[in-house]
């Protein structure tokens, strides 16, 4: 793992935006084509809203979430939402959007069509990821009914899990996927959660959801 610590959260905000639009760049120059994958939650709104007006091929880029709640987009915990607000806007309005949500009772109904859009666009190019303080990302949650499988090699490319601190059923791609994306980024701020990264340090992926992926990745830290 590598741990980028910046002055605050402003400059790292401005500084890992413009690293996530080098590299989309590199692979649309290389590949013409690119995929991008975000969390959504409280923490990287000011990212996206950078991102949404850099001058970047967004028509060949794929943009999806991490996790999705299973909420409708008239949710204000919907991700999807959060997304089309602060993303999928100015420039990056032209990035196909690949959805993680469906209208349907239950994730699992709507879980091989989703998983059938995604898989095209794997590996991801760029994967940010965040974190919660109970060492959770994408919506692999410690004490998830189905985490072990999420964990596990062989996992499919999205599961439906159930955890009591999730709230709602959730959507989310499983650690093989998020583990085999080219470039990985944690954006992390405050010092209750970067005292969470260094206790997940210590733990497995079963406890610690996080460890799945901080081998291959760059976490940015800001207080
Ligand atoms: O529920 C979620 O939580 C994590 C962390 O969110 P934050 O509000 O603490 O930044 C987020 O990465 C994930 O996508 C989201 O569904």
């Amino acid at each position: 793992m590598k741990l980028e610590t910046y002055p605050d959260r402003e400059f790292m905000m401005l500084g890992l935006a413009n690293v996530i639009a080098g590299q989309l760049a590199d692979f649309l120059r290389r590949e013409g084509k690119a995929s991008l994958c975000v969390p959504g939650g409280t923490t990287p709104g000011p990212i996206f809203d950078t991102l949404s007006g850099v001058d970047l091929d967004w028509g060949n880029v794929a943009v999806f979430l991490n996790d999705e709640r299973w909420v409708g987009e008239d949710s204000a915990r919907s991700n999807t939402r959060l997304l089309r607000e602060r993303l999928l806007k100015g420039k990056a309005a032209a990035a196909r959007l690949v959805p993680l949500y469906a209208e349907a009772g239950q994730p699992e109904e709507a879980l091989g069509a989703l998983s059938e859009g995604i898989a095209p666009h794997l590996p991801i190019s760029v994967l940010l990821l965040g974190m919660g303080a109970d060492m959770h990302t994408a919506s692999l949650f410690p004490g998830a009914d189905r985490l072990e499988e999420a964990l596990a090699a062989d996992a499919p490319v999205l599961m439906a899990l159930r955890a009591e601190a999730a709230g709602e059923p959730r959507i989310t791609l499983t650690a093989p996927v998020l583990k085999g994306a080219m470039n990985i980024h944690v954006l992390i701020t405050g010092a209750e959660k970067r005292e969470a990264l260094e206790r997940a340090m210590g733990l497995s992926a079963l406890e610690a959801p996080v460890r799945a992926v901080l081998d291959n990745a760059t976490v940015h830290w800001a207080e």
